[in-house]
């Protein structure tokens, strides 16, 4: 996605229901948790439209629709709310037709859910190396600990013997856990899935996915952005918050 995205924020009046037929997701531009529930969406076909959320400066009436104040949040045209990624994304995969993207079998599935909880671990240490950059700390500690991370992830990949996480084609985790790999060039991290050949074909692989391209950003806005934020000066209206 490129370009200036409008966002709401405190004071914008709270958006009208949601057209029957269609559903509205409440996200931000750079979120990794709204890029999942973006990926579902587009890869199922769901007919939704996005509404940006200043999340500096909440509008008050976005914590009616979720009292965590968080996104990604899906509203229905009956008003109903969905929200916390991973619920968003099981509910949409459910509740609408199009490409089934969970596994029936409850084994699959559950190893589905395993693969999650370990990356659990992935955005911690992942979120760590952000704030020592943040902060203009010496990151190698945290890099490195992201590293021992990602080659426990890569043993799924290699035990499975499939090129994607839940088989040989792309399902749930594999969207569940993309977000985050698009985010490490800004780090210098991608260079370590040089360190991890599997999980780099599979990167590769995800980069094809037609879901993918559309939400991609670009390295270089992802960077101007984390720049901004860093110094917590951030342009809403260039940065979509
Ligand atoms: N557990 C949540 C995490 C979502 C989350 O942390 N979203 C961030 C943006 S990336 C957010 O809304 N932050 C606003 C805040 O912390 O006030 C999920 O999986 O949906």
């Amino acid at each position: 996605m490129t370009g200036s995205q409008k966002s709401l924020g405190k004071g914008s009046p709270a958006p009208g229901p949601v057209p029957e037929g269609s559903v509205r997701l409440y996200s931000m531009r750079f979120c990794p948790y709204a890029q999942r529930a973006r990926l579902v969406l587009l890869a199922k076909g769901i007919k939704h439209e996005v509404v940006n959320i200043n999340l500096k400066n909440k509008p008050d009436w976005f914590f009616e629709k979720n009292p965590l104040g968080l996104v990604p949040a899906v509203e229905l045209s009956d008003g109903e709310v969905i929200y916390e990624s991973p619920i968003v994304c099981d509910f949409l995969d459910e509740a609408y037709p199009g490409k089934k993207l969970t596994p029936a079998d409850p084994i699959k599935k559950a190893k589905q859910k395993i693969i999650l909880e370990f990356f659990s671990g992935v955005t911690t240490a992942h979120y760590k190396l952000f704030l020592a950059k943040k902060e203009n700390q010496d990151a190698t500690e945290q890099k490195a600990e992201l590293l021992t991370k990602l080659q426990k992830l890569e043993e799924f990949l290699v035990k499975n013997k499939t090129a994607y996480f839940g088989g040989e084609s792309v399902s749930m985790i594999d969207y569940m856990i993309y977000p985050w790999f698009e985010r490490f060039p800004l780090f210098d991290v991608i260079n370590i899935l040089t360190q991890t050949p599997e999980l780099k074909k599979w990167y590769d692989l995800m980069l094809q996915d037609s879901a993918v391209k559309e939400t991609i950003t670009a390295p270089d806005v992802l960077l101007g952005f984390f720049k901004l934020y860093a110094q917590n000066s951030i342009d809403a209206a260039d940065y979509g918050l």
